[in-house]
């Protein structure tokens, strides 16, 4: 996909961490390529604009040769009119005292409205990511309030789960990233998420043989992947942003531009019904990106070891999708 027209960008939660983080290596072509201009639409609350103001001051300055315009919204319907990307990472946080039920009823309306909103305004090719978190359930809602637009289309962010996952694998086997692949993250972008290295190339070795050792497997590898955002949460003080942003930014560029020969990514998004995985839950798959569209990596041998804990993870988003769909 190569256009001279600037592709519009919507970011929402502009102001916010990863926001800041995000925009100005979009900005610089890391998303969508070198030679792609674009046009940078900025939502945020309306507390919050000002700061987003600020950002785009700060974009402005930049000088990106690629960055046709900026413009900062408090009203969605504004801010997503012919949008070919909307990330969406402006999110209710939970706050003290919350349940996750109030969490999940709270990001539902946000969801609900931005998908609804998506589906009249946006362009035909409308391309979503959603960080904010719960990402997979807030996904599951705004597709659901998005009737003309492919579900394929809404997708949650996975791929900082599966960079941390090639990340502990360089560590642990002594290789260099660029010489792993074939990593998946099953699953919701929870505790619960299932990062399988049954099926990954580690240099010259099979993921099935490093998984062997099945002490490191599942009191080391598993859970350092799954908790990494909360160790993160207690060394910063504050949630990954930086690589949250990397991540985003990485989903989007494959998307686009399409994934590494011989090997795949993670990416969460509605399932069609495969891996036992019931339809429509927004679930972390194997993916390639094939002509911009993402395919599920198909015909996978999943063993039991496998089996259980996407099961239990599944499981998990359904019931997320029951308490967000009925809130
Ligand atoms: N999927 C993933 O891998 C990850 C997801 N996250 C999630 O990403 C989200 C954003 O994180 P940060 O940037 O660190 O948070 P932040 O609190 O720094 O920024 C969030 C921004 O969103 C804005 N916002 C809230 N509701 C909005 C709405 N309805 N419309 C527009 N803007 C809205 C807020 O005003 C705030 O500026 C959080 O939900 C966090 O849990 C964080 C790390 C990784
Ligand atoms: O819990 C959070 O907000 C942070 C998060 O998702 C992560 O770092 O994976």
């Amino acid at each position: 996909m190569r256009r001279s027209a600037p592709a519009v960008v919507t970011v929402t939660g502009a102001a916010g961490s990863i926001g800041y983080a995000s925009v100005f290596r979009i900005a610089a072509g890391a998303m969508l390529g070198h030679d792609q201009p674009i046009a940078l639409r900025l939502l945020e609350l309306p507390q919050s604009v000002p700061a987003a103001v600020g950002t785009a001051m700060e974009l402005d300055d930049g000088a990106f040769g690629l960055l046709k315009s900026v413009d900062v919204f408090d009203d969605p319907r504004k801010a997503f009119d012919g949008a070919s990307f909307a990330l969406l990472v402006g999110a209710r946080p939970r706050s003290k005292g919350m349940e996750r039920a109030d969490l999940l009823a709270a990001n539902s309306d946000i969801f609900a409205l931005q998908g609804a909103v998506i589906n009249e305004v946006a362009a035909d090719d409308v391309r979503v990511i959603v960080v904010g978190n719960p990402a997979n359930t807030n996904a599951a809602v705004a597709a659901a309030h998005a009737p003309e637009v492919p579900p394929q289309r809404f997708t949650a962010l996975t791929r900082l789960d599966h960079n941390r996952a090639i990340a502990q694998l360089s560590h642990r086997a002594g290789v260099e990233v660029g010489e792993i692949s074939r990593v998946t993250i099953w699953g919701n972008h929870s505790a619960t998420q299932y990062p399988d290295i049954f099926h990954a190339r580690v240099g010259g070795r099979s993921g099935a043989d490093l998984a062997a050792d099945r002490e490191w497997l599942v009191d080391d590898f598993i859970p350092t992947v799954a908790r990494r955002g909360t160790a993160i949460i207690e060394a910063r003080g504050s949630s990954s942003a930086a690589s949250a942003a990397n991540a985003t930014i990485d989903h989007v560029r494959d998307w686009v531009l399409g994934t590494p020969a011989d090997d795949w990514t993670s990416t969460a998004l509605p399932s069609p019904g495969v891996y036992g995985v019931p339809e429509g839950i927004v679930c972390s798959f194997p993916v390639r990106s094939v002509d911009g569209q993402w395919e599920i990596v198909e015909g996978l041998e999943i063993n039991g070891f496998s089996r259980a804990r996407i099961d239990a993870s599944v499981a998990e988003l359904e019931a997320e999708r029951v308490a967000a769909l009925t809130s």
